[in-house]
């Protein structure tokens, strides 16, 4: 892969601290968690299994599974005070403010006492996000107090069952599955950097985690796959998506869900969340939304040298599953809790305060007018 020159704004290409949990844009496809490649991992593994890795840097054997999804499984249901709290929020809110609250709220009742808790913390936090956006969604959209404590196996198959009253087909929870696993974990990306600085002032875990969704909510981060999915539904054809994407391009504007700031060349992501749209869309038996973003790819990449990301096809596969638009970015956090919290260890375990200079471009030293002197 080509190294992307760095330098500049943004922190680019500076070294901010050391992580033995993940690799971008080095060895293998690009990818690694804990040494092991994002496509075996996709192809291979549950997003269960990959949570265990990331919280215990080694992937379980059997008996650590079962006992890890049974204690997963056990921690679904919501507090009284947070279930009130949640139907106070207005359905007009962005779910991921939502996810916001509901993690701070949860800090006030199940508060982190010592850092020796931070696992069965970060167990809760996995097993509770999907229970915490989903009651939400279902009183405030539907009206219906939904019961959070599914048979489910699996984190996805628990999200789609309590979103459509129904058990998802297998087809859907293994969609739900890669899609967990290729968000689960991206090295000092910006959200993840946030819960890093907020856990280097050895703040509680909460905290940490509800200053990451703060940042994985903007637009430029994980909220680009809804971004995406505004900007594909209108797209009629290919032909429209080529059209539109040249009028966007010659006005300068953003492509949402295309570049990065590390990959050059492609994400490695792309093409496994892309092969699932691919199926979903033969599924529902329509490829319509499929072609554009294929289109837009093509368009995009002989314009601009520019790439689809992770969050690009994720629009398409999640609205083939008939997951709402607002709840995409929502589906990253429950996911990225397990990656996040994982360098909130990380970071504790050896820890100096995180705390950069800036350059100063402000006023030379002046004294300070008196009032009444004041323009
Ligand atoms: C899971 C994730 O969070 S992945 C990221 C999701 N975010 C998006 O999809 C939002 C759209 N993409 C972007 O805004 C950017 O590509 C980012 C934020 C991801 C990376 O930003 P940077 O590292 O600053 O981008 P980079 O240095 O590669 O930009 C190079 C040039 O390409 C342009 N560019 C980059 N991405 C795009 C895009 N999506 N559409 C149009 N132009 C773009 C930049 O404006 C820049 O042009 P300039 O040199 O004339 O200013
Ligand atoms: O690494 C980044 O900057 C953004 C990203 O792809 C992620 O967090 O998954």
């Amino acid at each position: 892969m080509a190294e992307k020159a760095l330098g500049g704004a943004g922190l680019r290409g500076q070294v901010a601290g050391e992580t033995a949990l993940c690799t971008v844009g080095q060895s293998g496809s690009g990818l690694t968690y804990c040494g092991y490649d994002i496509k075996e991992l996709a192809d291979k593994v549950s997003f269960e299994e990959v949570a265990y890795l990331l919280a215990h840097n080694e992937l379980p054997n059997q008996s650590q599974l079962s006992e890890y999804k049974a204690r997963l499984k056990s921690m679904r249901a919501l507090p009284q005070e947070l279930k009130d709290v949640l139907e106070r929020i207005p359905a007009e809110a962005h779910p991921m403010d939502v996810m916001r609250t509901g993690c701070s709220f949860l800090g006030n009742l199940e508060t982190e006492q010592s850092f020796d808790e931070a696992d069965s913390h970060i167990e809760r936090l996995l097993a509770v996000f999907p229970s915490i956006v989903l009651y939400w969604y279902r009183f405030s959209h539907d009206g219906v107090r939904i019961e959070t404590e599914t048979d489910d196996d699996s984190i996805g198959a628990h999200f789609l069952h309590m979103l459509h009253d129904k058990a998802p087909s297998e087809l859907h929870t293994a969609v739900m599955n890669t899609s967990l696993i290729l968000y689960a974990e991206h090295e000092f990306n910006a959200s993840t950097f946030t819960a890093r600085v907020c856990a280097s002032t050895l703040s509680d875990i909460h905290s940490c985690v509800t200053g990451a969704i703060g940042s994985l909510r903007g637009p430029l981060h994980g909220g680009a796959n809804e971004a995406a999915m505004d900007l594909i539904e209108n797209m009629e054809s290919p032909a429209a998506a080529e059209e539109t994407l040249l009028g966007m391009l010659a006005r300068k504007d953003k492509i949402m869900g295309f570049g990065h700031a590390i990959y050059r060349e492609f994400d490695p992501r792309n093409d496994i969340i892309k092969e699932w749209s691919k199926k979903l869309s033969e599924e529902v038996g329509d490829s319509r939304l499929y072609d554009v973003s294929v289109r837009c790819e093509e368009v995009m990449w002989n314009e601009k040298k520019l790439f689809p990301n992770a969050d690009f096809f994720h629009a398409s596969a999640y609205h083939y599953m008939g997951i709402p638009t607002k709840l995409f970015t929502p589906i990253f956090v429950m996911s990225r809790v397990s990656g996040w919290t994982a360098h909130v260890k990380e970071q504790r375990a050896n820890n100096r305060i995180i705390r950069p200079s800036a350059d100063y471009t402000g006023p030379e030293p002046r004294p300070v007018p008196a009032l009444s002197e004041r323009k």
